[in-house]
């Protein structure tokens, strides 16, 4: 498939294992083609009634899935991993066609999805409760079991590993799921549905609603859903949590960051610089645990910079749908330009662009009307500015000096946001004592954004609780039932 051909012709709700056209409505979107700016779907949000039949087949569908033992939904959930990696590039088209991101990144976020999978798959079989020896012979017994209903709501950033994330953990604990996609990336969750139905899920248990706010207001407010997974911007995780609080439904909150990167003078220069690059340049920079506050120790602050502008102009943008692209368009055209909005002010309030900050026209005219733009650092930054507080969620670095440890520890820290943070140093004491001390659920030590399914993912303070990934996140989709068993006669009070 090329730039410029797709379009979506099939209806793009997907209930009861098929796909199907929603009942009701609550408006319609459209969906782009971000490198052409292209309309590629016009599709209807679903309303309340269409969100109720999602749910009502969950439900069904959750009965017949919670009873199978550990292995079955093990073996299940292996072949699902199986399909994703033996169509690896087909989604991974699909997913660059409607976000944008480079064929050669959304191959990667492919395999993670897939090793997502099969890491879950793994757990689902070794999933087990506790024996508790009590007095007389008698004993308690634990046993951890499914939720029921849950409902997944993504954004467009990682549509089909989103998806993967949300459902792969839910699916293993023996949960149905109903999901809704961004409506920015409609696309990819339904070719996750259609493989979830081929592996041999029941009909029912994963299910996709398209839409919006509206649409994500139904799915949180049902009664009949017992927990909510979202990842997007904190206003709206202000939302989810509100209505889950009504309902007394636990949630998992994947929100926003502002990501410090803290780059010592004694640590290895290339590598600093690589990893400077991938905390802020993966998916255009629309990537929520980005280290985008670059703090760099002032004793080699003008080599890193010369460096990071020189490998950063070098970044080739363009079609992301050629295999030497590595950087695509922006999701949409408001969110470019709110982007290079962040970039005036930035100037305005005294950073200096080194590089980039503009719009960028690829020659080939079918790309004229995407959402392209040079990736672009800036520094003079200072902590009060703009730049350096808000998430500007594009490929936007923010260079700014420190002196010391403490100094710098202290301004990292400074945020209401604690997505994650990253440290370039050889002091393996260093890096230890600098991990600790940092306010984020993930730390890296001399590398960034790598995302082993193995590692819990999530934030501390406004970037969320509750984690992704990982063994841990079993306890998130799961709840613990003890059962006491009395083995001698009732010693009655009465
Ligand atoms: N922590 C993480 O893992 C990630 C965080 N993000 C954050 O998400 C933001 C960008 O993503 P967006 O999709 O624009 O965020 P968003 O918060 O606008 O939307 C996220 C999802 O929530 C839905 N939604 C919106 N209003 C809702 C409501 N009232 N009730 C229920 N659902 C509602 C949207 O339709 C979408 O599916 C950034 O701020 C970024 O930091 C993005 C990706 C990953």
């Amino acid at each position: 498939m090329r730039t410029g051909t797709f379009v979506v012709s099939q209806p793009l709700n997907y209930r009861g294992g098929a796909r199907v056209d929603p009942v009701d409505s609550s408006g319609t979107e459209k969906a782009f083609e971000p490198a052409t700016g292209r309309v590629i779907a016009t599709f209807t949000c679903s309303g309340e009634k269409e969100v109720n039949l999602a749910v009502q087949e969950a439900k069904a569908a959750f009965k017949i899935w919670s009873q199978k033992s550990g292995m079955e939904r093990c073996r299940v959930l292996l072949e699902a991993a199986r399909i994703i990696r033996e169509r690896r590039d087909d989604i991974a088209t699909m997913e660059t066609i409607n976000n944008g991101k480079s064929i050669f990144e959304a191959r990667l976020d492919i395999d993670v999805s897939w090793q997502c999978l099969e890491y879950y798959a793994g757990l689902a079989g070794s999933m087990a409760g506790e024996h508790i020896q009590l007095p007389g012979g008698s004993f308690g017994y634990t046993r951890r079991e499914p939720l029921g209903v849950c409902v997944g709501i993504g954004a467009w950033n990682y549509p089909f590993q989103i998806a993967c994330w949300k459902s792969a953990p839910a699916l293993a604990c023996g949960n149905a799921m109903v999901f809704k996609p961004s409506p920015f990336t409609p696309v990819s969750a339904l070719l996750l549905a259609g493989i979830y139905t081929e592996a041999g899920v029941p009909p029912g248990l994963f299910n996709v609603v398209q839409g919006g706010a509206a649409t994500g207001q139904f799915l949180c407010q049902h009664h009949d859903v017992a927990k909510v997974s979202f990842t997007g911007s904190v206003p709206t995780g202000t939302k989810i949590i509100e209505m889950s609080a009504k309902g007394i439904k636990p949630v998992t909150l994947e929100l926003g960051g502002k990501s410090p990167l803290i780059i010592f003078s004694d640590c290895d220069m290339e590598n600093a610089v690589k990893g400077a690059l991938m905390a802020n340049f993966l998916t255009q920079g629309e990537v929520c645990c980005n280290g985008t506050r670059v703090f760099v120790q002032k004793e080699i602050l003008d080599k890193f910079t010369e460096e990071v502008v020189k490998q950063t102009q070098r970044i080739k943008i363009g079609d992301p749908l050629l295999e030497d692209t590595r950087m695509g368009p922006l999701i949409n055209r408001p969110h470019l330009e709110r982007v290079l909005g962040f970039i005036k002010v930035a100037k305005e309030q005294g950073a200096k662009v080194l590089c980039g900050g503009d719009l960028y026209v690829p020659e080939d005219p079918k790309l004229k009307d995407g959402y392209y733009m040079r990736p672009c650092i800036l520094t003079n930054c200072r902590d009060d500015m703009t730049c350096v507080k808000e998430e500007i969620f594009g490929p936007v670095m923010s260079i700014l000096s420190f002196d010391t440890e403490a100094e710098v520890l202290e301004r990292a820290n400074d945020t209401t946001f604690g997505l994650a943070a990253g440290v370039f140093t050889r002091d393996i004491q260093r890096a230890h004592r600098v991990a600790a001390e940092l306010q984020a659920g993930t730390c890296f030590i001399n590398n960034y954004n790598v995302s082993p399914v193995e590692l819990p993912f999530g934030g501390y303070k406004k970037s969320g609780f509750g984690r992704e990934n990982g063994r841990v996140t079993i306890e998130y989709y799961s709840q613990l039932k003890t059962v006491c068993v009395e083995m001698g006669d009732v010693e009655s009070a009465f």
